[in-house]
């Protein structure tokens, strides 16, 4: 189901910022109040409305039969539209330990979020609390609940929000690119045909890994070395488990830990996670107190400011710092490989693009922040890509301080909700041609240069939300934006993007997030 997907990854993602970011916040008309905000009468009134019992929504049995039968277990986003087809914008579906209720309109999800209180949860994670408790650890961003999240996100949110902040990192950004593309021109070259990078999600991942490592732990991991090292090798597995078997976990009961192999395995992948983040951080600490007692100031990037911060407990900050880390790896990755797919079957989109970095940036300039702001093409690429594939497909909201009112329904403290964001950005009504890859659609105002003129920003603003919204809105939102402008303008100015010679149409598939269903295989071909 869409909801324990997003439930068991919500885990992964997830941060927040002070307040939401501008981008992606909806216009202050839009907003309106939630209970918390009613009058005790019009609460009494809410409550004569109907309630989540007179949902409508599959019964037990058709959800297996669509998930195991029909085949949706692997494409739960494809399954929002089908039951929004069904069942209208709202919905309720129970499954194992979930009782969800889904919403699948701009509007409703709409006023979810108004309605989502002063510290939202995604969802509960016992899972995660389960193993903190076990290991003694702290809680951190994701287990950590009310005005304790809260001040933890306030710690980490500083030198991620902003622009200005993040733009510190473009130098380490553009060092690891450069590794990405020297990477990319060994493995065409040893291809069969010269040119094809197979598996290039794989590749994506490397990269991401690397990046986002680069920046929280100021150290390089060597995730794009041809021989990686054991302990990154160790890093980058952990991670993987961690997050696919914490999806698994939470449907088993706990007295099946002992007896199932999969509690094991997750307590082995997040000891090996914590262990090496601990390390890496306590390795840095070691590097500052010399930089002190050598009477140097201290100059670093984003674990350097958390540490002199203060902020946060040793534990705290060894538990925060790999949640950002599994947050940032693969959303980045993944986004970037249905960017290149996309564009290496559109030749006219990819001909624009070109063209916009050379000519902002020519002779392999590389870009800094002024120039990639005068690539408006190069940001409705990403844009579209999100839409098209937002990498979570369907996002979740446990309203656990009010009862909310939502579509003319009462709904009690802590009901869970699923909000589709697939199929939102896949609504004709919102976006016309909803299936096609256009990014001129999002340039405001621009002549569409021959292609059909698009309909821009005439959809609802939570029409499409892919970092979601509010102060649990994505924390790496203007990192992830950097490193993916950053790597797909300089991938434009070293190679024009081919599809390999009869490869097949890819769809996505969600693995909690939306990832490509079957491996991208591109062709390289080196700009003269
Ligand atoms: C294409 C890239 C990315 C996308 C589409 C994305 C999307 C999201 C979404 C939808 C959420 C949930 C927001 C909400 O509930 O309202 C989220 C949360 C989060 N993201 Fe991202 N993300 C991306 C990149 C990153 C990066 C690079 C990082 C690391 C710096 C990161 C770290 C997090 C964290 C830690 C949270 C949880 C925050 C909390 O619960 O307070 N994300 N992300």
């Amino acid at each position: 189901m869409g909801f324990s997907a997003a439930a068991a990854r919500a885990l992964r993602l997830h941060a927040f910022c002070p307040r939401t970011p501008s981008a992606a916040r909806p216009s202050a008309e839009l907003r309106f109040r939630g209970s918390a905000g009613r009058t005790p009468q019009a609460v009494t009134e809410a409550r004569k409305s109907k309630s989540i019992d007179d949902l409508p929504g599959p019964s037990l049995p058709t959800t297996l039969y669509w998930l195991f039968i029909k085949g949706y277990a692997d494409r739960s986003h494809l399954l929002q539209d089908v039951q929004k087809s069904l069942f209208g914008p709202i919905w309720r579906s129970q499954f194992g330990p979930f009782d969800i209720v889904n919403v699948a309109s701009p509007e409703l999800i709409a006023e979810v979020i108004q309605q989502e209180g002063q510290f939202p949860l995604r969802c509960e994670l016992p899972h995660w609390k389960e193993y903190r408790d076990l290991r003694g650890q702290a809680y951190g961003l994701h287990v950590e609940t009310g005005p304790e999240w809260y001040r933890i996100r306030a710690a980490l949110n500083p030198k991620l929000l902003k622009l200005q902040e993040v733009s510190a990192y473009r130098p380490i950004i553009h060092q690891v690119v450069g590794d990405l593309l020297g990477r990319i021109q060994l493995l065409r070259r040893r291809s069969e045909d010269g040119n094809t990078v197979s598996d290039l999600t794989n590749e994506l991942y490397k990269f991401g890994f690397e990046g986002i490592s680069a920046i929280l732990f100021e150290t390089r991991l060597g995730c794009l070395q041809e021989d990686i090292p054991p302990d990154t090798l160790r890093f980058i597995t952990a991670a993987n488990d961690m997050l696919t078997l914490s999806e698994t976990v939470v449907l088993f009961p706990r007295w099946s830990r002992g007896v199932l192999p999969f509690w094991r395995r997750f307590v082995q992948a997040w000891d090996d996670l914590y262990d090496v983040a601990r390390t890496l951080i306590d390795r840095k600490i070691c590097e500052m107190e010399a930089q002190v007692s050598r009477g140097e100031t201290l100059e670093g990037l984003y674990l350097t400011y958390l540490l002199s911060s203060d902020k946060l407990s040793r534990s705290e900050l060894y538990t925060s710092v790999t949640e950002l880390l599994l947050g940032g790896v693969d959303t980045t990755s993944n986004t970037l490989s249905w960017a290149l797919y996309h564009l290496a079957r559109d030749g006219a989109a990819q001909e624009r693009l070109y063209r916009e970095v050379i000519s902002v940036c020519p002779d392999h300039r590389e870009p800094n922040s002024d120039d990639l702001s005068r690539m408006p093409f190069l940001k409705a690429v990403i844009k579209e890509t999100l839409r098209l594939y937002p990498v979570v497909p369907g996002n979740g909201r446990f309203i656990s301080e009010d009862e909310v009112v939502v579509g003319n329904y009462w709904f009690p403290k802590k009901t869970q909700f699923h909000l589709c964001h697939y199929s939102a950005c896949h609504d004709e009504a919102q976006f016309e041609e909803a299936e096609l890859f256009k990014p001129e659609r999002w340039l405001r105002g621009e002549a569409s240069r021959g292609r059909a003129a698009p309909s821009c920003y005439k959809h609802h603003p939570y029409s499409f939300i892919p970092f979601g919204v509010g102060v649990r809105g994505c924390v790496g939102k203007r990192v992830a934006e950097m490193e993916m402008f950053i790597a797909l303008s300089r991938m434009m100015q070293n190679f024009e993007v081919q599809p390999q010679h009869g490869a097949p149409v890819v769809e996505p598939k969600t693995r909690t997030l939306l990832i490509p269903g079957k491996p991208i295989n591109l062709r390289f071909l080196p700009r003269a």
